[in-house]
């Protein structure tokens, strides 16, 4: 249906694997549900605008490198672009604009006035120093300076960012500009304007939904076993929230392994191993290793995906023994993958649901910011579990209306929204 090549410095990866050709496989679903204008539907198909910069960088051993960084915009039509920055090897355009247009359904469904966008660099920042992440990070800023700002697109971090980048970022946009604006970007040290809350947030908002959607298979938390892959910030925050409530994590993994204990993991003993052991829960003397594969096959009640796209795809989809799989991350489950759990009965909670506890919470930072007006963390998360319970709701209302995936009826609530708004605002012509 994407008529025109929009996105044409790469070659596209094998169709059932490409996150945007996936993205935009989900919008045309949600759009023949709608029965969305051919229009709108070619308009919301294409980023409406797509940076690509070349970073060049002094390491400390004074080699010169150039990294490829990106800024994908997707849409405005909701308000300021808004999404996080990815630092992770497999960064591509196509990866960062189907992430992007993520964004646009992610916000539309939760109701918060921005669009979508998401930025991005090529880079494996384990491999490289802090000094040496400042200078990529600064020079990739200036590089944007005309693309970002707080009314115009909002960073927050992703995978391979935290507070730190976001601190580097709003200082570098700061001095650009010749004064101080918090406002660039969320997910920021709470010394700068950031909020309480929001470190947590991604990985609470995934608690929430999980918990409504088991209370509504009429169960609670107490004793569900969980499996987790991915200990980063948003699989860690969910895995402590969830030990918290009673349930049972019997595995976590990270890039190089896992670790899986039947009885239980200890969730603070083991987080306090990963900060030990450079973030990696391999070696963890209370658990059994497991391997990354394994993991996601293991037998339990709720399987928590957090770190990459594509980890359930139709290679091991069949093997998958979890009854719930709540999207932590962003795309971990590939087009076909979704349709055999949604046709075996499993439960999906979609990624524009279940991992939007952080950008809500960004918004929530944002709204404090321009107000000067900063809340506590009670009310933070009491706001922010609001607008979750209250799209977990929508969401499964639609889902019931129209007989359709839990999934679909997020979209089509988010595409909804953004199809309305565009036609409201006259761009359709
Ligand atoms: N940070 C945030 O606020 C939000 C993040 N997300 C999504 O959540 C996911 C994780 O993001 P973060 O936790 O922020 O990243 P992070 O960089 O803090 O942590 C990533 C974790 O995944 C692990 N990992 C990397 N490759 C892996 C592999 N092949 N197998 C198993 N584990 C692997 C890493 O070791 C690390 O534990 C991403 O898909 C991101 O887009 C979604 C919404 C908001
Ligand atoms: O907090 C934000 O603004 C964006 C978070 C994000 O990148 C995501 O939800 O995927």
């Amino acid at each position: 249906m994407v008529s025109t090549p929009v996105l044409p410095l790469e070659a596209a990866s094998p169709a059932h694997i490409c996150p945007f050709d996936q993205a935009c496989s989900y919008l045309e679903a949600a759009a023949k549900e709608l029965r969305l204008a051919q229009g709108i539907v070619e308009i919301l198909s294409h980023p409406r605008k797509v940076v690509t910069v070349s970073i060049p960088v002094k390491l400390d051993n004074g080699e010169v490198r150039v990294f490829a960084g990106h800024r994908v915009q997707h849409s405005d039509i909701l308000g300021p672009y808004k999404g996080g920055t990815r630092y992770h090897p497999a960064v591509t355009l196509r990866e960062v604009s189907a992430l992007a247009m993520l964004m646009t359904w992610k916000c539309a469904l939760l109701g918060i006035p921005y669009g979508g966008g998401k930025g991005g660099i090529a880079i494996d920042p384990k491999r490289y120093s802090v000094g040496e992440l400042e200078r990529i990070t600064r020079r990739y800023t200036s590089e944007l300076i005309k693309d970002i700002g707080p009314s115009v697109d909002i960073p927050a971090p992703d995978m391979g960012t935290s507070a730190r980048e976001m601190a580097w970022m709003m200082d570098t946009y700061s001095v650009n500009v010749g004064h101080a604006v918090p406002g660039v970007v969320t997910g920021k040290p709470l010394s700068i304007g950031g909020s309480l809350g929001r470190e947590m947030a991604t990985g609470r908002g995934t608690m929430i939904i999980v918990r409504e959607a088991l209370a509504d298979q009429g169960r609670s938390l107490v004793g569900v076993q969980v499996v987790i892959q991915g200990f980063g910030n948003v699989g860690m925050a969910a895995a402590e929230l969830l030990h918290q409530a009673g349930a049972k994590i019997i595995a976590v993994s990270t890039g190089a392994g896992g670790v899986f204990a039947k009885e239980g993991l200890d969730i603070p003993a083991l987080k306090a191993y990963a900060a030990a052991n450079r973030r990696s829960v391999v070696g963890y003397p209370q658990a059994e290793p497991i391997s990354n594969a394994d993991l996601l096959t293991l037998p339990c009640d709720v399987l928590i995906p957090a770190a990459l796209e594509n980890q359930i795809t139709e290679e091991n989809v069949n093997q998958i023994q979890a009854q719930m799989v709540a999207e932590a991350a962003n795309g971990p489950i590939t087009l076909e993958a979704n349709l055999s759990l949604e046709a075996r009965g499993v439960t999906v909670l979609p990624d524009i649901l279940a991992n939007a506890g952080g950008v809500v919470v960004s918004y929530l930072e944002w709204v404090q910011g321009l107000s000067y007006l900063f809340w506590d963390e009670e009310r933070v998360n009491r706001e922010m579990e609001h607008l979750m319970v209250q799209a977990y709701r929508q969401v499964t209302q639609q889902s019931k209306l129209r007989q359709i995936p839990l999934r679909l009826a997020a979209y089509t609530l988010g595409v909804g929204r953004v199809a309305q708004a565009l036609s409201d605002r006259g761009l359709y012509p």
